[in-house]
């Protein structure tokens, strides 16, 4: 007879087992995520105002001949997933026979294309296989050290999104989608922050929607888009906001401020190009923020008070704030070491 050791032990490898399978087939909730966007799923079943058939689905969906059984399949996928529901209703007809009726959730609500706030722009982006292409050189990452995107793609991904223009615009536009959420959350919040600013430059800040969104609620400030010239070339108009092409690490324009978002991933330039005494404050904050963004992995959005009087003040939740406590020690460190 079995000992319950060995019992266990059994247990424990089959369920290991079935998690190494689910792991391998990963991608796939990804792919089926994606295809929903593509194949505007939450924006048919939202169109009908309520739960919708497969056929319902499949007649919204922009094809001449949609394939039935692949949909349903996909739909069984992504009803697993939480993404819709599905519920059984007795046949109009009044017979035997029961169909499926599908509607949205909290998840899906947020795949609407034409919502305000939606993340399906950067569910699209994330998931183009220029950007899974580097995910395919993590082991040769770790094993010589490197760039995942400039293994892939033979340059950084600025220059890729100066080159590629579809992809250039998959990029922004997936970005703005999500900054725009964030931007929601995080303006009204930051009451008293902007008060005394009168002149705002946000760095590497895409198409604008985010000092625009500042602007919006602090029409006092004028606002500047500054982003690399691929970029903001194919930025919107924005009442108050005027965008400015340039590289960050020659020049910034001058204001009051500098607010940053999503930026950090340049630290590698930072430290590769010669300081000049104008950016010495940014490049030091940068420097601290890589350091401890990178120890907490979390995207910092932060507000900088560039000036004698430095201060950050940033902080949606308590995560948050111990993030600020730990770069505030840590600039008052290097300013006591003079080690910058
Ligand atoms: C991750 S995106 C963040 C965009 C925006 N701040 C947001 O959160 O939506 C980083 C931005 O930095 C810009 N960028 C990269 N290198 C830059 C440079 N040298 N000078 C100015 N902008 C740069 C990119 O073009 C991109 O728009």
């Amino acid at each position: 007879m079995e000992s319950v050791k060995e019992v266990d032990e059994e247990e424990g490898s089959l369920r290991g087992q079935a998690q190494v399978w689910q792991l391998m087939f990963g991608f796939a909730d990804s792919m089926a995520l994606k295809s929903a966007v593509e194949l505007r799923l939450a924006d048919i079943i939202h169109s009908h105002g309520g739960p919708i058939t497969l056929s319902q689905i499949a007649s919204g969906i922009d094809s001449s001949s949609p394939d039935i059984p692949y949909l349903a399949r996909l739909m069984r996928m992504l009803v697993r997933k939480g993404i819709f529901t599905a519920n059984d209703h007795p046949s109009s007809d009044g017979g035997d026979d029961h169909q499926t009726e599908y509607g949205l959730t909290h998840i899906s609500k947020w795949l609407l294309h034409d919502s305000e706030l939606s993340l399906a722009p950067m569910v699209v982006m994330e998931n183009n296989p220029w950007q899974l292409a580097p995910w395919h050189y993590l082991a040769n990452c770790v094993k010589q050290g490197g760039i995942a995107f400039e293994k892939a793609h033979g340059c950084d991904m600025w220059d890729f999104a100066s080159r590629n223009r579809e992809f250039n615009k998959l990029f922004n536009d997936g970005l703005a989608s999500a900054t725009k959420i964030v931007m929601t959350a995080f303006v009204p919040r930051y009451k008293d922050g902007f008060d005394t600013v009168r002149s705002l430059v946000d760095v590497g800040g895409g198409t604008g929607g985010a000092i625009a969104e500042i602007v919006k609620t602090y029409p006092h400030i004028e606002g500047i888009n500054f982003d690399l010239p691929h970029v903001v070339a194919t930025a919107p108009d924005y009442d108050g906001v005027s965008h400015v092409g340039g590289n960050m690490f020659e020049s910034i324009p001058n204001a009051d401020a500098v607010f940053m978002k999503a930026g950090l991933q340049h630290s590698s330039l930072l430290v590769a190009k010669p300081m000049k005494d104008s950016l010495f404050v940014l490049r030091l904050l940068l420097k601290l923020l890589v350091e401890v963004v990178t120890t907490h992995s979390l995207a910092a959005t932060i507000v900088v008070n560039d000036g004698d009087n430095l201060s950050i003040k940033r902080l949606l939740s308590t995560q948050q704030s111990l993030l600020w406590r730990e770069i505030d020690c840590k600039w008052r460190q290097k300013k006591t070491l003079k080690n910058c």
